[in-house]
């Protein structure tokens, strides 16, 4: 039966209401040229931009190689523990504009010790400002450190190591950085390190590389979830599998369109991927570099893909939910609530919300 499809600005208002989970968003993508410009100022950096227009006139990407070279030049701002927790208390207060109740926020320590700023000082600004933000904001977060692929596995082994008294601070392991040339296969000793201490597991595999690296992402890493994962599209056997599987595509539509994966919005596969019956969702990626937070994206795709009705929207964001990390009791009750909100505007869920939920995505 087609459900009944909504005004723009009511579905836009239901979207952000209503709850759901960013899963794939760098914490030092979330650095605003603001304050980029006053971090450079209270810490005595000169930056090579006189002022923050000029700053933001550099953000036209041709690729991912040249938004991460800007990014990583960024985080050299970046130095004390409280600049590491204003910038993530920022980012809280959006998400939680947003609609957002479960955050895994990823985290990149090499960028940070490779130029001399300890690990401890950038926990202790992380883990404050995630404090607060359960505290204060009632935000459930987890934190997913990432190891950098244009750096050896060597390299990534001995930030595993640095990274074990904070076992207790962490949620799970990422992988990001330049993808081509860089196949997860060559960090498949960290990984299966990380798994043996209970740490979740995902990676960035199919943004710009070919499908082969979200096998090996799931061969030889064992992640979870593929962060990006758009290009399984041209492999029919693996979209077979990820459906089989379950397995989790954390998409982050603007970023595909400002790092040139997609020439435009109008032309994303997010509606292909969720036709196809995978679990994606959407996510911000670096949201201060690419036009737009969590509810900016869905904004985005909501004008830009007419063709998701209010189905595919509840089926976005109670995927947002279900393949969070979070606990079990929690994501029953948001996806309860979320199903409520949906029943409220005249879409039936198909399911009592309720009634105790099977938490596999596709329930
Ligand atoms: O989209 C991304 N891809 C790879 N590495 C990254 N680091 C920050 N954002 C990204
Ligand atoms: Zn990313």
């Amino acid at each position: 039966m087609p459900h009944p499809s909504l005004p723009t600005d009511t579905l836009l208002a239901l979207l952000r209401h209503a709850p759901k989970a960013e899963l794939h968003l760098h914490i030092e993508g979330t650095l605003e040229p603001e304050m980029m410009f006053a971090l450079a100022q209270r810490n005595g950096i000169t930056l090579p931009y006189p002022d923050v227009a000029t700053l933001r006139r550099a953000y036209d990407f041709q690729n991912l190689q040249s938004f991460l070279d800007l990014y990583y030049a960024g985080a050299s701002v970046l130095l004390q523990a409280r600049d590491f927790e204003d910038l993530a208390w920022a980012y809280f207060q959006r998400a939680r504009a947003d609609g957002c109740v479960r955050c895994e926020i990823f985290f990149d320590p090499q960028t940070h010790t490779d130029r001399g700023v300890p690990l401890a000082l950038v926990m202790q600004g992380l883990n404050t400002a995630i404090a607060r933000a359960r505290r204060e904001l009632g935000l459930s977060v987890g934190l997913i450190p990432c190891f950098l692929r244009h750096l050896s596995e060597e390299a990534a082994l001995d930030t595993l190591e640095a990274l074990k008294p904070y076992r207790e601070d962490l949620l799970g392991v990422g992988l990001d950085s330049s993808e081509l040339g860089h196949p997860p296969e060559q960090f498949a000793m960290v990984f299966a390190a990380a798994g043996a201490l209970g740490l979740h597991r995902v990676a960035h595999a199919g943004e710009e590389g070919p499908p082969a690296y979200i096998w090996d992402a799931l061969r030889s890493l064992h992640a979870e979830r593929i962060d990006h994962g758009v290009r399984c599209l041209e492999d029919a056997a693996l979209v077979a599998h990820l459906r089989q599987a379950g397995t989790p595509l954390t998409v982050c539509p603007l970023s595909n369109v400002r790092l040139r994966v997609v020439q435009r919005l109008e032309d994303h596969a997010l509606p292909q991927l969720l036709a196809e019956g995978l679990c994606a969702m959407i996510n911000a990626d670096d949201p201060a570099y690419f036009g737009g937070y969590l509810m900016d994206n869905i904004e985005a795709c909501a004008r830009a893909m007419p063709q998701l009705g209010l189905a595919e929207w509840h089926r976005l964001l109670d995927n947002s939910l279900a393949a969070s990390f979070a606990p079990d009791t929690d994501k029953i009750a948001w996806r309860a609530r979320l199903a409520r909100d949906f029943a409220a505007a005249g879409f039936d869920p198909g399911f009592d919300p309720d009634a105790p939920a099977d938490l596999s995505p596709d329930a």
